[in-house]
């Protein structure tokens, strides 16, 4: 039998800023594996890191020490198999939903047939039919963020890289478009290491939430998310065993708060 190698290895890995004045330790031991398929949240407190670890997962910045390895390979350079959705992921104003969704796929040198057959995909996916020759500026917030959810999809890299993608939305479009974001995840079952500050969002989309502690950030925790899929994004919350965990993650984060860095 043939071993499956994981999708995401970060071995050992310690970051350093370093500006004239002085230098940061950004993250330092960091170990943490990501399986093919699996949907992994970080979350810790401001500044332990978690958009350090994403810089270096996308080839962004380098490690002092230790490594990343996408499917065993060590990252150097910006992955092509990594698909990125920020907190202000910015559409491009000039273009309307269906160009901007179109754009991965002309990127991938894709026919004309096919860029628009992928892009009318995936906004009918985020329920955006409709709205192909809409621009952003005439979109809600919640539009926006699943015009650019849909340009991720239509991406389809193999591993997605996601820092507080939800981040500037209200808190009731955020639970509607996390549980879009679920249904589309579970259709593709791509692996996925997401940051959230929100730990009931981290448990409602997670195979296992890793918790980081205060700079230099390491991982203090991790939990295995128990609870069968498909889930509901919302109701899950009322699950006992979600809110052990919710409890557990509460309680971890706290005592990695009181972890002082240097
Ligand atoms: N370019 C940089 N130069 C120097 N220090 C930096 C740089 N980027 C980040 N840092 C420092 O590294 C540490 C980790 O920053 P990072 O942005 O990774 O944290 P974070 O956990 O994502 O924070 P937040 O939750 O507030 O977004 C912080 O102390 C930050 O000040």
């Amino acid at each position: 039998m043939t071993e499956r190698k994981p999708k995401l290895e970060i071995q050992n890995l310690s970051v350093r800023y370093h500006s004239k004045e002085r230098s940061t330790l950004a993250l330092t031991e960091v170990d943490l594996t990501i399986e093919d398929g699996q949907f992994v949240a970080v979350v810790g407190p401001s500044g332990c890191g978690k958009s350090t670890l994403l810089k270096v997962v996308s080839g962004l910045i380098k490690p002092a020490e230790g490594r990343a390895l996408l499917d065993g390979e060590v990252i150097e350079g910006i992955p092509n198999e990594v698909g990125m959705v920020f907190q202000n992921d910015a559409l491009l104003p000039w273009k309307s939903v269906l160009d901007n969704v179109r754009l991965p796929s002309v990127v991938k040198n894709k026919s004309r047939e096919e860029q628009e057959e992928i892009a009318r995909k995936y906004i009918n996916m985020v329920g955006l039919t409709g709205f192909e020759e809409f621009y952003p500026k005439q979109l809600s917030g919640g539009m926006k963020k699943r015009v650019a959810l849909a340009r991720a999809f239509a991406y389809d890299p193999s591993l997605y890289l996601m820092d507080e993608p939800f981040g500037p939305l209200d808190a009731q479009t955020r639970v509607i478009i996390g549980e879009e974001f679920l249904r589309m995840w579970e259709q593709v079952g791509k692996s996925v290491l997401f940051i959230t500050h929100d730990i009931e969002e981290a448990i409602a989309l997670s195979d296992k939430v890793v918790v980081m502690s205060n700079r230099p950030g390491r991982i203090s925790a991790e939990f295995e998310v128990d609870i069968e899929r498909p889930r509901p994004f919302y109701e899950t919350r009322f699950d006992p065993r979600f809110q052990r965990l919710q409890k557990e993650i509460w309680e971890a984060l706290a005592d990695s708060k009181k972890e002082v860095g240097v």
